[in-house]
């Protein structure tokens, strides 16, 4: 079993020899470069747990690596080789952080020791940053509340296809949960363990999506100053979550429809095949099978990933996931207000009875922005914002009668006696009132 991935940077290729066979014999698997920017790209292209490299080099030098393996993957350990006249710059990237420096030539059986803690240091690191980001997503994740039917048989349907391979499609109004629900099938799934990397197709410009994804080599265009792997890859193991893939662009669909079946793509710019194993989960709010008629998504692609579809419901549709729902809520945000309130009845009334064209998401943010609001222990109507409150308005305004009372009565009952042609026990009765009443309503309106 390998000790540790390491590379080796040095412009003398008897020094690279020499190093390479030392701790290749001593378990390590070693790779070497022999200037600066072919040490940039192994650091790309292999995991490696560890550095060792000259200082003193023509073009770039081993500080000016350092500085860039500070930046970009910190977590990567650098010892400095280093000729007796440059000890004072190693001494100072020491301060900096460097791991460790040996003046030239070696003691090897130090620099294997040094190297081994080297190498366990930055598995450490590694494992921390993983726990910290899975933290960190269980953070993000809240409670998946199910309370109505619909919301209990989504439940079910994610306990059925999380650890399946296949693609899945989650389609729903704006602000339902349908990044939810891929977290969900995500994060109880067999890829766990593995990164969750969601891209939503609908805010990144047209133009930048393609890179974003499948990443680029240097120079693919101008300002490609640096190789950079893309969403794909850093997907690699897990899940690439597509939100609003309904808006990618028709190129970009074949592109991915091509990375779905060979599971292996090419940077932009660049024309090595680099393979990938990832779960494709995706979600659309728009109706794909019109977009397919339409011409404007690829037939091909949606029966790709459409193996599975998940259909998140609006909020109007599973009333009975408003109570739950707005309990954990107004739990969540009174912890972090540090208030106890509650909600008056009429409010939660009123909820039900409004549409919420924006779904939990609305919900949730008028929740937050009433218990921020709120002085007492009940949140009413007064925390409400306009929309939600003047929707009861409207709705009693649409149920109002467009004029008084009494004027309809009158009219109903002049109608009944012509109908009756005057016959006051017939008409009492087709009004469904005793005779004595329409007496007296025929008096009072004058009839
Ligand atoms: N069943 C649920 N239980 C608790 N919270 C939920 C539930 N469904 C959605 N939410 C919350 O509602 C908000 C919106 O959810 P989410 O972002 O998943 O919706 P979406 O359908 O992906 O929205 P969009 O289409 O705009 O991307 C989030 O804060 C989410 O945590």
């Amino acid at each position: 079993m390998s000790k540790g991935r390491v590379l080796v940077v040095d412009d003398e290729p008897n020094a690279l020899r020499v190093l390479s066979a030392i701790l290749g014999e001593a378990g390590f698997h070693v790779r070497t470069a022999s200037h600066v920017a072919e040490a940039k790209r192994l650091l790309h292209e292999d995991e490696l747990d560890a550095v060792i490299t000259d200082i003193r080099m023509p073009g770039e030098d081993g500080r000016q690596l350092f500085d860039y393996i500070q930046q970009e993957f910190s977590q990567i350990p650098v010892i400095f080789l280093t000729a007796f006249g440059s000890v004072e710059s190693a001494v100072r990237a020491m301060m900096e952080g460097a791991f460790y420096y040996f003046v030239k030539p070696p003691d090897y059986a130090a620099l294997k020791g040094i190297l081994a803690r080297a190498v366990e240091q930055c598995s450490l690191k590694r494992e921390v940053e993983e726990l910290k980001a899975r933290i960190s997503a269980g953070e993000r994740r809240p409670a998946f509340v199910v309370g109505s039917t619909s919301s209990r048989k989504i439940w079910e349907n994610i306990q059925i296809i999380k650890d399946a391979e296949s693609s899945v499609l989650i389609h729903g109004e704006t602000g339902t949960g349908k990044e939810l629900v891929a977290r969900a099938l995500h994060f109880q799934g067999v890829r766990k363990d593995r990164p969750f990397v969601a891209v939503n197709c609908a805010a990144i410009p047209k133009e930048l999506i393609e890179s974003e994804l499948f990443g680029y080599e240097k120079g693919a265009f101008t300002g490609a100053a640096s190789q950079r792997i893309g969403r794909v890859e850093q997907a690699a193991g897990g899940t690439l979550f597509l939100d609003e893939i309904g808006e990618l662009d028709i190129s970009v669909q074949a592109k991915l429809l091509r990375l779905l079946q060979e599971k292996e793509f090419e940077r932009l710019g660049g024309n090595r095949k680099v393979s990938v194993d990832f779960r494709l989960l995706a979600s659309t709010n728009r109706h794909l099978p019109d977009e397919v008629a339409q011409g404007t998504f690829r037939e091909d692609l949606f029966y790709r990933i459409n193996v599975f579809c998940i259909e998140v419901p609006p909020l109007r549709e599973r009333v009975s996931d408003i109570p739950l729902l707005v309990a954990e809520f107004l739990k969540e945000f009174c912890a972090r207000e540090n208030k106890l309130l509650s909600l008056s009845p009429a409010v939660m009334q009123l909820f039900e009875q409004y549409p919420w064209p924006g779904n939990i998401r609305q919900l949730r943010n008028v929740l937050e922005r009433a218990v921020v609001l709120s002085r007492g222990r009940e949140i009413t109507e007064l925390e409400l914002p306009v929309e939600i409150t003047a929707h009861r308005s409207a709705t009693i305004s649409s149920l109002a009668p467009v004029r008084p009372l009494k004027e309809a009565e009158a009219d109903l009952i002049r109608d009944a006696l012509e109908r009756c042609h005057g016959n006051k026990s017939q008409a009492a009765r087709l009004l469904g009132m005793s005779r004595k009443t329409l007496y007296k309503r025929i008096a009072d309106f004058n009839l």
